[in-house]
């Protein structure tokens, strides 16, 4: 298990995906994109709210499975994206690239769609085109959707008292 973690609000994606949506809008082909392919489910909810600043109506989706909580296996597609060609004109979102093991399957699938992640660790970086923040790669990301608030012990009771 990674020994740090990195703990994303709702309020936070929501800001980074916005900040992803700002570049994106600059980088955007004449005419705009010609639509999103969200790599389910991670890449749903950045989809979500980039596809709404750039007023972008065509969401397609790919899935695949690579991770069973922290643990990675074998990549699986489990579906593909029909709709989006070779992905020239696309845009593929995911919110996160790890290893790279799941984007370099994706961009085997779609070789010229522009990929961007909200959030990238080194070893994953070179596959993407664009991401927002960095974290190191012995972090593990928590997510709002796989977390809920819970209480915390006050420090003077967690923490020797030097
Ligand atoms: O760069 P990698 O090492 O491949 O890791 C990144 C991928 O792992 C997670 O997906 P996951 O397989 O957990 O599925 P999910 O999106 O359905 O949660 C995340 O959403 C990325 O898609
Ligand atoms: O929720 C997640 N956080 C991560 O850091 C990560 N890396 C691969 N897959 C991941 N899923
Ligand atoms: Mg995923």
């Amino acid at each position: 298990m990674p020994p740090r973690y990195y703990t994303v609000t709702w309020d936070q994606l929501h800001r980074d995906s916005k900040a992803l949506a700002w570049r994106l809008s600059e980088t955007a082909p004449a005419g705009g994109w010609l639509g999103i392919v969200a790599i389910t489910r991670g890449g749903l909810i950045p989809a979500g709210i980039i596809a709404r600043e750039l007023d972008c109506r065509v969401v397609e989706t790919v899935s695949v499975i690579t991770y069973d909580e922290e643990k990675r296996g074998e990549p699986r597609i489990a579906k593909s994206p029909v709709a989006a060609g070779d992905g020239a004109g696309w845009l593929l979102l995911d919110d996160l690239v790890d290893t790279g093991t799941t984007a370099r399957l994706v961009r085997g699938l779609l070789p010229h769609a522009h990929f961007a992640t909200i959030y990238a660790k080194p070893a994953g970086r070179p596959v993407v085109d664009e991401f927002v923040t960095e974290v190191s790669q012995d972090t593990w990301i928590l997510f709002p959707w796989d977390t809920e608030p819970q209480f915390i012990a006050p420090i003077a009771r967690s923490a020797p008292v030097k």
